[in-house]
């Protein structure tokens, strides 16, 4: 029934890894829990600034640690993570600055669904997390798009209205939103449950999510 679908807003940003697992897993699963996904892209750089928070990688035995666990990851939720060879500047001195006004615009111009959304995010993650690839160039956001099924009008159009003030406005709200939610990182799940919003950090919370919205959790790849 239309009326107990639970809503869970995904906030996320491409720069974020661990946001890639947690945002493919619940792409898979929106068939499969009665729930109502939506993707909320975000700026994790703001994240860190409005709560004082440090990007993990930035300790070195973290940074050792998250290398591994992130080759591990990538086979356990077959999502093709592969680091860029220089994560340092891809993360921090390039960020996702751009790539996530560019999202925040597709998903502003889409109407009737997030389909759009779903694969230039998707696509923006395969460039810098798989095959180390530029997301900070127009001509970078142009072709990610391009691979996701847009028109070169309407990414022209697209990549306009990702430098206006509306859709910086628009990026700031998102992130100021997932602040509110007393965000620290990404990914961040809010599940609305019996009119509470239940916040869930990271990308191994999902038996914890499953539990809180009555489902089952059944493992990265459930079978539908
Ligand atoms: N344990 C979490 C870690 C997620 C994580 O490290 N996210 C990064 C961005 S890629 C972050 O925002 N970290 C903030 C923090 O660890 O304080 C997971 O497995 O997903």
């Amino acid at each position: 029934m239309a009326s107990s679908r639970k809503v869970i807003e995904l906030f996320y940003d491409v720069v974020s890894p661990y946001s890639w697992l947690g945002f493919e897993v619940m792409c898979r699963y929106r068939n499969v829990w009665n729930i109502d996904l939506k993707l909320r892209p975000a700026f994790l750089g703001g994240i860190m600034q409005g709560s004082g928070n440090k990007p993990p990688g930035l300790v070195p035995n973290k940074f050792l640690y998250m290398t591994t666990d992130l080759h591990r990851l990538a086979q356990y939720f077959q999502v093709p993570i592969s680091p860029p060879a220089d994560p340092f500047e891809a993360m921090f001195e390039k960020g996702s600055l751009s790539a996530m006004r560019f999202v925040a615009a597709v998903q502003e111009r889409e109407v009737g669904g997030d389909k759009q959304v779903e694969q230039v995010s998707r696509e923006l993650w395969m460039r810098i997390w798989s095959q180390d690839k530029d997301i900070t160039q127009p001509a970078s956001l142009s072709e990610a798009a391009m691979k996701a099924g847009l028109s070169a009008s309407e990414v022209e159009e697209l990549l306009k209205l990702s430098t206006s003030k509306e859709i910086k406005d628009k990026l700031k709200r998102s992130t100021q939103e997932a602040l509110d939610h007393r965000a620290f990182g990404f990914p961040l799940a809010v599940c609305h449950v019996n009119g509470k919003a239940e916040v869930f950090f990271g990308s191994d919370r999902f038996e914890l999510i499953a539990h809180c919205i009555g489902e089952k959790w059944m493992g990265p790849q459930p079978v539908t």
